[in-house]
């Protein structure tokens, strides 16, 4: 294939504008959720694979936290249940959480099987390997009613992780992948928001950024904007007037922990766009919503 010179001269500048973004981030560790709504598509998916590769390759270590919610909605739809959420959280009775375990195990070993393909090594775990993720039932308080705690099944808030084993497999070749379930002290495993997982993971790694993949082009005004960048006070002000709602509210939350504990750039990006991740890390072009500590 022949380039003519200006097509030419961008994709050599596009590689040389890598250069600063992989020696700055040479060694250090780039948490990636990969949202349920992003992976919807199998060219996206490929895509994705390629760029955890590809920053494995030039020395990063990137740790993958994937969601699988849609997935796990349809696979209920399919044995006559419906999945209901309460703040973002899926209620999940015993019968649920098996469908969760099943759908997350599956998708689990797909991502690890395609980026295997992509001449990655990923090792595919839950918060159970090693019991590494300890969680215990988590309570929510009600919005309407402040102060009454809603029951909402097995699902778990994260107590501890140990980074133990993903340190262990960052610094050989391998790409860890995790599903976000926890264990609980008596065992049970507990179903946890995959953003959760990812923020609090990133957190206790130390991680450079915290890449949060989902389906809108970030974080939206009440006009459907784009906000390219946000403070905890403009969060709180997007609560409180209802403009993020849903799965937002424990993206955002997680997001703006793990910005608050030291993660130096945390940003929820549109991955629906191919190559949206090595467009973040190794380009100048700023994509998406990035969470501001302060
Ligand atoms: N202000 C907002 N901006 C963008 N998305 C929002 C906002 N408020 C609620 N959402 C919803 O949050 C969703 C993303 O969260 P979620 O469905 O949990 O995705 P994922 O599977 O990627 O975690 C969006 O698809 C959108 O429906
Ligand atoms: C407690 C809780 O809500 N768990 C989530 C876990 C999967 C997830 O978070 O998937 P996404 O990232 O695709 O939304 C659930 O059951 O849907």
């Amino acid at each position: 294939m022949s380039l003519t010179p200006s097509a030419a001269d961008k994709k050599a500048r596009t590689l040389s504008e890598a250069m600063p973004y992989i020696q700055r981030f040479f060694d250090k560790t780039i948490v990636v959720k990969y949202g349920g709504n992003a992976m919807t598509d199998p060219a996206l998916q490929e895509s994705f694979a390629r760029d955890v590769v590809l920053l494995k390759l030039v020395g990063m270590n990137p740790v993958v936290v994937h969601g699988g919610g849609p997935q796990i909605n349809e696979l209920l739809q399919k044995v006559g249940k419906k999945g209901e959420f309460i703040q973002g959280m899926r209620v999940t009775d015993e019968e649920t959480m098996d469908v969760v375990e099943m759908v997350l195990g599956k998708v689990n070993k797909d991502i690890v099987n395609l980026i295997n393909r992509h001449g990655g090594k990923a090792v595919g775990l839950t918060g159970q390997d090693g019991a590494f993720i300890r969680a215990e039932k988590m309570m929510l308080e009600s919005k309407d009613e402040p102060g009454k705690m809603l029951d909402i099944g097995l699902v778990g808030e994260i107590t501890k992780i140990d980074p133990a084993i993903i340190t262990f497999l960052d610094s050989g070749d391998f790409i860890p992948v995790i599903a976000p379930i926890g264990v609980a002290p008596d065992g049970e495993t507990l179903n946890i928001n995959a953003d959760v997982v990812a923020g609090k993971l990133a957190e206790v790694l130390n991680a450079e950024k915290l890449v949060l993949l989902t389906n809108t082009p970030g974080v939206l005004d009440k006009d459907g904007n784009l906000l390219s960048g946000l403070t905890p006070k403009n969060i709180d002000d997007l609560v409180a007037d209802g403009t993020l709602s849903g799965g937002m509210l424990p993206k955002i939350g997680s997001a703006l922990d793990a910005a608050r504990s030291g993660v130096k750039s945390v940003h929820i990006i549109d991955g629906r766009v191919e190559h949206a991740l090595l467009l973040e890390i190794l380009t100048d072009e700023g994509v998406g919503t990035l969470i501001k500590s302060k």
